[in-house]
């Protein structure tokens, strides 16, 4: 099929990076009001340009999406007679692990807590809803951490439920990647929450692992779903970047569970950053969260050096 015929039948409507950008200029959110010190504080990797090229745009889209959801959220309810109780708008981030997934998330709650509404928006991992290491141990696991029967699906349905019924205060697990494991005495508190961003590998899956069949898609719960994804070839450099950089800073605190790496020689650390990448990572990425791509409402593709080079928009 040429080009043309794909894009036509396509669900998507694709946007080349010259494309894209060129709707920065239709954003009503301007860079200039934005406090760059705080935003590059999120990622000193990140890119102002690309901020400004490609995630404002993006961030004026949600914009749209989420005024539109409260309207109709409003409105039906008026029809069905029910109360309008304040409920969150909620926004799924998917891809691989390294990837880009937090630092996106990140990226975009900064962005849309300076809309003119200012709304109040938390950001949720779904890492919290990992199962302890003792679990993973016992069930031997711990070479398929992030695999989908690695998570507490129930766990993360139920605080979905809360916060869509309109619970006022709602909990999440959470999850330290210093200790590799949950924090039993620790949880993150949501309150009143406006939007709610819900970033992790898992958020696109189908519900495969729950024994009762008329479990909903954890996706059911979101209004909004962005998928990232890019070469596998680019996904594990970042990753082994990543575990490069934190071999020479957060696995030096020796409460790491990575502690023991530092020790290595820089070959056998990144020996061992390829293990992991190839028996666990890769292949989740290929059994587990790939497929679930074409379940987003947008589609980033990044290339080199994390730059976005296409996005596609599920057509309404
Ligand atoms: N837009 C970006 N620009 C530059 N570097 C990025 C960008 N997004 C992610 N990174 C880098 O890529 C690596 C993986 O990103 P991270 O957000 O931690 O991924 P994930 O949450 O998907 O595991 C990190 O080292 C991060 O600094
Ligand atoms: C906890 C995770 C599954 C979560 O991935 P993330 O959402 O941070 O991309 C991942 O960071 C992880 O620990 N994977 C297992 C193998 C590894 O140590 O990379």
């Amino acid at each position: 099929m040429n080009k043309q015929l794909t894009e036509q039948y396509s669900p998507y409507l694709s946007f080349n990076r010259t494309e894209w950008s060129a709707l920065s200029q239709r954003s009503s959110i301007k860079l200039d009001d934005i406090d760059l010190q705080s935003l590059q504080g999120l990622n000193e990797r990140l890119s102002l340009s690309e901020v400004e090229e490609i995630y404002l745009p993006l961030s004026q889209l949600l914009n749209l999406y989420y005024l539109n959801a409260k309207n109709i959220h409003k409105e039906s309810n008026q029809f069905l007679q029910m109360e309008t109780k304040k409920v969150p708008f909620i926004i799924g981030i998917a891809g691989s692990v390294a990837v880009g997934k937090s630092t996106t998330a990140r990226m975009i709650q900064y962005l849309i807590s300076r809309w003119e509404v200012q709304p109040k928006v938390d950001l949720v991992t779904t890492d919290g809803f990992l199962y302890p290491n003792e679990v993973l141990e016992s069930k031997g696991l711990m070479k398929k951490k992030g695999f989908p029967e690695s998570y507490d699906i129930g766990k993360l349905f139920r605080f979905l439920s809360e916060l869509k019924s309109g619970q006022s205060v709602v909990t999440a697990p959470v999850y330290s990647h210093l200790t590799y494991n949950i924090v039993s005495d620790k949880v993150q508190t949501i309150e009143e929450p406006d939007i709610v961003i819900v970033e992790g590998i898992n958020v696109l899956q189908p519900p495969k692992y729950v024994k009762r069949k008329e479990k909903p898609f954890v996706s059911d719960f979101f209004d909004f779903s962005i998928y990232i994804d890019a070469e596998e070839m680019n996904i594990e450099n970042w990753y082994k970047e990543r575990f490069k950089l934190l071999r020479s800073t957060a696995f030096k605190n020796p409460k790491s569970y990575f502690n023991k790496f530092t020790k290595l020689t820089e070959r056998d650390a990144l020996e061992v950053a390829n293990r992991i990448w190839k028996e666990t990572n890769r292949m989740n990425l290929k059994k587990n969260i790939l497929p679930t791509k074409n379940r987003a409402d947008l589609i980033i593709e990044k290339g080199e050096g994390h730059a976005v080079t296409k996005v596609q928009v599920r057509k309404l």
